[in-house]
């Protein structure tokens, strides 16, 4: 790879540069003149890019383990130049090959682009067995998700766009997740497999997560209830998944959607944040916000982002802490059948917590003792400092992630009070299996029913 030049030496070449120009000026005039235009140029050009470069610290060492540089280099610079008002700018090229990432294990923080290698439109259809029915997983504005199976039997799932050629901003849309996608890996992330850009076909492929989403959980159309323990570990989940985007991405990603429905739900009730459509990055380190269109779900939206446009790592703080909400109360964000004072939950979770109240808001789901209670308050105060109107009075989500951990092990010593050979490593619930998680946490058997108490 090419070594980048210092600015330094970019302003000597450019001074050097009209030194000779003057001289070449006194035999040749006019042919002179037209020569210094063009080598102007280039070298404003090349000043140019060198600050854009050392602007956005792009990570020239994960760069040159990725398999295309060029057009990687290429992707970042397209997204990080849309940090103004229009929709943004990415330049991925069209590709008609299909990547695979090859790399799988590390969860750590990566700043670069992941590995991939090539696969074709066929196999996609093979995986999916032509986007047969039986396989579609989801729907969303997008367009269709599948689960597929690869040749190798690993189970993808296959996100097809909406053949709306026409629609710019699904086409963003499409390129915008690849680009965000191809530059993350950790665990509590839906990891990029590969895409494909083929004719009219848009095809983006991700690791499968297969126990639904968070909101069919809480709506008790999937799973048997999260317990309390489980929900904290969620929250906890997603708390570092934010924080990795917001914090280990070079540039910052702000996610600008995260809900519940966007929150995938593994056999062992982890959660992966999904869903980059929306994505931002974060591109000038010395910018506190990005000015771009409003994006993003009702009930989440930052109010300050609504009011100003300006979009800060915050706005996930936000919407983060409706998620808080939702995981405490089962409830939407919205509920529009709920009386006048209950339908902006929010709002009414917040009330009744600043009340002493925040019992009545507990999901009635919930199996209620002094160890969850105490949980389900501390969770609520620590979404009403997420929920702050203005957002510099809200905490980082690295602070979230450290107030839930906590949370967790102030519970844990409650709900546990075991003698310690029985006790629990402190960093994580020992068992993930959802079963044995349960009947060696909460005691709870298999055939249990859960008393519902109207909240
Ligand atoms: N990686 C995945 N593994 C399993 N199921 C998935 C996966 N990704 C998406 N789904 C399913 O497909 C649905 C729609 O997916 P997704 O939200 O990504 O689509 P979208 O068109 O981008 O949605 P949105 O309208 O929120 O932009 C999800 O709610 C989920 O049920």
């Amino acid at each position: 790879m090419k070594k980048a030049q210092s600015p330094h030496n970019q302003r000597n070449q450019f001074s050097n540069f009209h030194r000779e120009d003057d001289n070449k000026s006194k035999t040749k005039k006019q042919s002179g003149s037209v020569s210094a235009l063009k080598h102007f140029k280039v070298a404003v050009k090349k000043v140019f890019t060198i600050l854009l470069f050392r602007q956005r610290k792009v990570n020239s060492k994960a760069a040159a383990s990725a398999i295309d540089t060029r057009r990687n280099s290429n992707r970042i610079r397209g997204v990080s130049s849309s940090t103004d008002r229009s929709s943004g700018s990415a330049d991925t090229k069209s590709s008609s090959k299909f990547k695979l990432s090859g790399s799988h294990g590390s969860s750590t923080a990566f700043s670069g682009v992941i590995q991939t290698t090539n696969f074709s439109y066929e196999e996609i259809c093979k995986a999916t067995e032509k986007f047969s029915q039986a396989n579609k997983i989801g729907e969303g504005a997008f367009g269709t998700v599948y689960k597929g199976r690869l040749g190798d039997g690993s189970l993808v799932a296959v996100k097809r766009a909406k053949k709306t050629t026409s629609d710019k901003l699904l086409a963003l849309e499409f390129k915008n997740e690849i680009l965000t996608l191809s530059m993350i890996e950790h665990l509590n992330l839906v990891r990029l497999y590969g895409y494909l850009e083929h004719e009219d076909e848009r095809i983006i492929l991700v690791e499968y997560v297969g126990n639904g989403t968070l909101r069919e959980h809480l709506d008790g159309t999937r799973g048997i209830g999260l317990e309390i323990a489980e929900r904290l570990d969620i929250a906890i989940d997603v708390a570092h998944a934010i924080t990795y985007l917001h914090m280990y991405t070079d540039p910052p990603i702000i996610h600008r959607d995260i809900k519940s429905l966007n929150i995938l739900i593994t056999e062992k009730l982890r959660a992966k944040v999904a869903d980059f459509g929306f994505a931002r990055f974060s591109a000038d380190p010395n910018a506190t916000h990005i000015s771009t269109q409003i994006k993003g779900t009702a009930g989440y939206l930052d109010p300050e982002y609504l009011k100003t446009y300006q979009l800060t790592e915050k706005s996930d703080v936000y919407s983060f802490g409706v998620l808080l909400v939702e995981l405490m109360t089962g409830r939407r964000p919205i509920e529009p059948t709920k009386p006048n004072n209950e339908r902006l939950t929010t709002r009414w979770a917040i009330q009744m917590l600043k009340r002493g109240e925040a019992i009545l808001v507990m999901d009635p789901r919930l199996r209620r003792s002094a160890a969850s209670t105490m949980a389900m308050e501390k969770i609520l105060k620590l979404a009403h400092e997420c929920l702050a109107p203005l957002r510099q009075s809200r905490p980082s989500m690295k602070k979230c992630a450290e107030v839930l951990w906590g949370i967790r092990k102030d519970f844990k010593q409650k709900a546990f009070p075991a003698p310690p050979s029985t006790s629990h490593n402190s960093a994580t619930f020992p068992v993930r299996d959802a079963k044995m998680s349960r009947q060696q946490t909460f005691g709870i058997q298999d055939n249990d029913t859960y008393k519902f108490i109207s909240a």
